[in-house]
């Protein structure tokens, strides 16, 4: 996952696109990156960092015009180091295009020795989303050539685009001088809505609702899977949809960790999926454990907080707070490395010995990934004087990698990777594990949004609906992926393109 947006306004939109970002943040805390436009003139800045961090005054100040993308970067591919691979991407060819983009796409090395090869296209970095732009430039320039731009034009290329790319995708992108497109893949895995302002017709589209509705837009409705829009500079919108066969299969694991709570996507509210979680895992607790065996029940903070609340009302038992979560530190799951977060667990949650002390505790997280929240939390809790230390997850295993826009790409980092749950419960050093069941959490999400006929949730089911790696990139997946990130690389395509 990553933060995305987008926006056409009558005023300047770099603050706008500021505070977008930062209601974003928790979507990708590695780089950020704003690009606005005044008339067919495009002004950039990005770079690593948080939001707070990237954008002083002074690169404020070189942020003029009225109509703008952003975007905050957790990276699924090529290099977390790198400045360049931070986003937007912009290509001078056609008209000017810069674009920001959540998701990962699988073909991407297939991609860049066929934008080498037949369209004459270089890819100077290792990200899937300068390989993006570069397929969205070269189908927009193959309808145009000199003429002027049609809005057929753009729908056209987007529909050529979603024959091209494998993965998922939600974008946006500006055209100088011509507007904000903004389209999702045809499965809609990652999120992407939209939402309007004033009577001029001002238009933000964002990953998250909460983007929208923290910056004085009212929602409209999600972007549907497949569909594209475009807003043009006086603020007309177009829609359509350029997908042949699109189906709502949004990633599932948004709901449980990803999205901030006050978000609603794809018509449901998140904070309401965690809190159906939170009953259907007490459920689990009450088949495994009788809730007189538990004097506590404690959210490991953050993203379990609803869930665990709604599980402690179920079972009856009192909830308490006996992590506190130092607001300084950023979320763990989404930094690059496995030192930094596990050394970060413990800078970012502290225990309240009085709620531990000789009493037997049910922590809950929203999920076990790796297992490094769990092991540490599990240790605090007994080092703070614990009885028995039981663990609940909101989410089922975590199982298997997922490709499409979290940063899990190999099977062997995960702990629930072909583990039973008492070999987990063994790494971890809980007294109990108990996990969420898939179907049930499937179940209760979709009777928030019955349209919503089924989900992208690999990571636990090992089912990839938009298809898997390519067998010589499985193969090579160790070389294939950058050193110490686990990220997937482009390394060599290009080389493979000049051969052939
Ligand atoms: O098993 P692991 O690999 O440790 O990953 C899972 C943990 O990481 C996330 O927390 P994070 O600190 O990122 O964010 P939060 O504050 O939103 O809970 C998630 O909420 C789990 O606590
Ligand atoms: N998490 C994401 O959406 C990542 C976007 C893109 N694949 C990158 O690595 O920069
Ligand atoms: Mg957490």
């Amino acid at each position: 996952m990553c933060g995305i947006v987008g926006v056409i306004s009558q005023q300047p939109v770099n603050q706008l696109l500021y505070d977008a970002l930062l209601l974003l943040q928790h979507r990708g805390q590695d780089a950020a990156g704003i690009v606005t436009g005044s008339g067919s003139k495009l002004y950039m800045h990005k770079a690593r960092g948080m939001v707070r961090d990237v954008f002083r005054t002074r690169n404020m100040r070189a942020l003029p015009g009225d109509y703008g993308i952003g975007q905050v970067r957790y990276p699924t591919a090529g290099n977390a180091e790198s400045e360049e691979e931070a986003q937007p991407f912009y290509v001078n060819a056609p008209f000017g295009l810069v674009l920001a983009h959540n998701g990962n796409l699988i073909n991407a090395v297939a991609l860049k020795r066929e934008l080498f090869t037949n369209d004459h296209r270089h890819i100077n970095t290792e990200s899937d989303t300068e390989v993006l732009i570069n397929v969205l430039a070269h189908e927009i320039e193959r309808r145009t050539h000199g003429l002027p731009l049609s809005v057929d034009d753009i729908f056209a290329a987007v529909r050529a685009v979603h024959l091209r790319l494998r993965g998922s995708y939600a974008v946006v992108a500006l055209i100088a001088g011509h507007g904000l497109l903004a389209f999702r893949d045809p499965f809609g895995i990652r999120p992407l809505c939209f939402g309007t302002a004033g009577e001029s017709g001002e238009v933000m589209v964002a990953s998250e609702s909460v983007a929208l509705e923290g910056t004085g837009y009212k929602f409209e409705r999600d972007i549907a899977p497949g569909e594209a829009i475009f807003v043009d500079l006086q603020g007309r919108l177009h829609s359509e949809q350029c997908a042949a066969e699109p189906q709502r299969n949004p990633c599932i694991f948004e709901y449980v960790y990803l999205a901030r709570p006050d978000s609603a996507l794809d018509g449901v509210s998140v904070y309401r999926a965690r809190l159906r979680m939170g009953e259907t895992l007490a459920q689990r607790v009450i088949s495994v454990l009788p809730p007189s065996e538990i004097d506590v029940v404690i959210p490991i903070p953050e993203s379990s907080r609803p869930s665990a609340m709604q599980l402690a009302h179920r079972l009856g038992r009192p909830y308490r707070e006996g992590f506190v979560k130092n607001r300084y530190v950023g979320r763990t799951f989404i930094m690059p490395g496995q030192a930094v977060r596990k050394k970060s667990v413990r800078q970012k949650l502290n225990a309240i010995g009085q709620e531990f002390a000789g009493r037997n505790v049910l922590l809950v997280d929203d999920s076990i990934v790796r297992g490094t929240t769990s092991r540490e939390i599990v240790q605090m809790a007994r080092e703070a004087g614990a009885r028995k230390v039981y663990l609940a997850s909101a989410a089922p295993p975590v199982r298997y990698p997922n490709i499409y826009g979290i940063d899990m790409p190999t099977a062997s980092e995960l702990v629930a990777h072909n583990r039973s749950v008492e070999e987990i419960r063994q790494i971890i050093g809980a007294d109990v594990l108990i996990y969420q069941d898939l179907d049930a959490m499937k179940r209760v999400i979709r009777e928030i949004n019955p349209e919503i006929v089924e989900f992208e949730a690999s990571c636990f089911d090992g089912c990839y609906i938009a298809g898997t790696l390519p067998p010589d990139e499985g193969k090579n997946r160790g070389e294939g992926v950058a050193p110490n990130t686990g990220r997937l690389s482009l390394q060599g395509a290009e080389e493979q393109g000049q051969l052939s």
